[in-house]
């Protein structure tokens, strides 16, 4: 993998996301530090999702911004079944999408970033895989499949959206190895889980947020039982009265 420039980091301010009138996220302020390793942790409909989408730049704020250094560039890794595995396309192909943003989509790809590709499949446990349609992987396979495309993108800020969902230990093991490999190189890493004692174990910081930001630190701080109550109130308060954002921006 190639030098990063420089470490990004990802600043929140006062940041609210809406989906019609209802706030996803809730006026959402702070900082994932340069190099940082975070985990987004919270209950379900927690806008955990939404934020995500926001800070690959796929969901327009409705109030407050993101700013990040110009420069910096980010990858998105979705919810494994926001993916199209009916799609008849080969798994080199999936990979070489991950070039796109700096090649083009339709720009002849040079000899040595094809071998990127490859070199990356194998990184994933993939090798030979090259020309299997997407179709024929498993759900695993198929999530070490999107890593591989997330090592060529060669991204300075990673959003992994629930990367370990419905993957076996091995597979687990096998990514997470690959997250830690990222974040020794320098890269900000941001990751939504449901698995705390994977959280605890894994990521120095942790966002935890109920559409309101609940707590945002190191991880043995912002998961205290406290914070967890809160967060469940707030979620389930969130769900009675949810129309629209009634504080001011
Ligand atoms: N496309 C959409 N249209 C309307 N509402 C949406 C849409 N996407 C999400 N929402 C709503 O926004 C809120 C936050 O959803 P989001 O998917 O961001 O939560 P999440 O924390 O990722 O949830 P989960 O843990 O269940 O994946 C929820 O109330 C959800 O129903």
């Amino acid at each position: 993998m190639s030098m990063l420039r420089t470490p990004a980091a990802l600043v929140l301010e006062n940041l609210t996301l809406t989906h019609g009138r209802r706030a996803a996220v809730h006026h959402v302020s702070g900082r994932f530090a340069p190099g940082s390793l975070t985990a987004v942790v919270g209950p379900n409909g927690a806008g955990k999702t939404t934020l995500l989408r926001a800070l690959a730049g796929l969901h327009r704020p409705d109030s407050g911004r993101i700013a990040r250094e110009g420069t910096a560039r980010i990858a998105l890794l979705p919810q494994l079944a926001a993916l199209d595995r009916a799609f008849p396309i080969a798994c080199r192909d999936v990979v070489m999408q991950g070039l796109w943003p700096r090649l083009g989509a339709f720009r002849a790809v040079p000899g040595h970033e094809r071998a990127r590709a490859e070199t990356a499949l194998a990184a994933v446990g993939l090798a030979g895989f090259e020309k299997r349609p997407v179709g024929s992987l498993s759900a695993g396979q198929t999530q070490r499949l999107l890593f591989a495309r997330l090592l060529v993108q060669d991204a300075d800020i990673l959003l992994l959206d629930e990367p370990f969902n419905a993957v076996d230990a091995r597979t687990s093991a096998d990514l997470l190895r690959v997250v830690r490999d990222w974040h020794g190189e320098g890269r900000t890493v941001v990751a939504v889980l449901h698995d705390l004692d994977l959280v605890r174990r894994e990521f120095p910081e942790t966002l935890l947020i109920a559409r309101d930001a609940i707590a945002w630190g190191p991880t043995e701080e912002a998961l205290s039982a406290a914070n967890r109550l809160r967060a469940r109130m707030m979620a389930e308060a969130w769900a009675e009265d949810a129309e629209h954002c009634h504080r001011a921006a």
